[in-house]
């Protein structure tokens, strides 16, 4: 097909979202990818999820680690409050170039720094580059294989504090079973699972929040 998936759903947002309101864009993601063509967003079922636990947090500073289409990017942008700063990262520069056009639809471009590169190079730079002392929040839904040695880099690299949150998708489908054994198996976590269903679909997924205990 001469058009990418990401394309496509970068189209139908420019088609039937309003330029500068968030929920629009939201919606016109979740309506492409419910009625047209299934895509890994985290979804409307888990984005509520995401929702709640972000407006728990409240976080000042939080990071994404896999923007894909920027999706969960805008969810959690347009949930922080004024001042407050969401870096998401992203190593495939296609998905990268759709994800800024969402993101500067949803007009929340002032509240997200998108970095293009692999996590692993770009965690230890955190601190440097962007003058990070912690996050309070990291939602991790990048490739499942690379959320536990991410999770053990990012407490190497001192950018966990005590309280920080970390809310990973997919923990079932298509699962995180190393991320799982240790975040529920380390003293320095508190973890829980909030059980849904995969996006657009009537398969069972779900999110596990875990606190780092410090
Ligand atoms: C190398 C690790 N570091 C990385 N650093 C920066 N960006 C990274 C990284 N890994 C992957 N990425 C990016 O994150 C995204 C990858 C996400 C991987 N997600 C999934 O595989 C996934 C897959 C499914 C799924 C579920 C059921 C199925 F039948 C088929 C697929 C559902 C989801 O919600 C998913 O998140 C891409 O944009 C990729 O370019
Ligand atoms: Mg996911």
């Amino acid at each position: 097909t001469r058009t990418s998936r990401p394309q496509r759903i970068l189209k139908a947002v420019q088609k039937n979202a309003t330029k500068g309101d968030p929920e629009s864009v939201i919606s016109a993601i979740d309506h492409y990818c419910r009625h047209k063509e299934w895509a890994m967003n985290v979804g409307d079922d888990k984005g509520l999820i995401l929702d709640s636990v972000l407006t728990e947090v409240n976080p000042s500073t939080a990071l994404e680690l896999g923007t894909y289409c920027g999706y969960s990017t805008v969810r959690i942008a347009r949930l922080l409050s004024p001042g407050s700063k969401l870096i998401t990262v992203e190593f495939n520069p296609a998905f990268a170039a759709v994800a800024r056009q969402i993101i500067a639809y949803a007009g929340l471009q002032d509240k997200i720094t998108l970095v293009e590169g692999p996590s692993g190079d770009l965690i230890p730079k955190m601190k440097e580059r962007f003058g990070i002392k912690s996050f309070d929040f990291v939602f991790l839904d990048h490739w499942k294989d690379r959320y536990e040695p991410d999770t053990k880099l990012l407490e190497d690299c001192g950018l966990l504090k005590k309280g920080t949150v970390l809310l990973a998708d997919n923990v079932i489908c298509p699962g995180t079973p190393e991320y799982l054994k240790y975040v529920r198996n380390s003293p320095r976590y508190e973890s829980r699972y909030y059980k849904s269903n995969l996006e657009y679909s009537k398969v069972e997924d779900g999110l596990e929040k875990s606190v780092f205990l410090g």
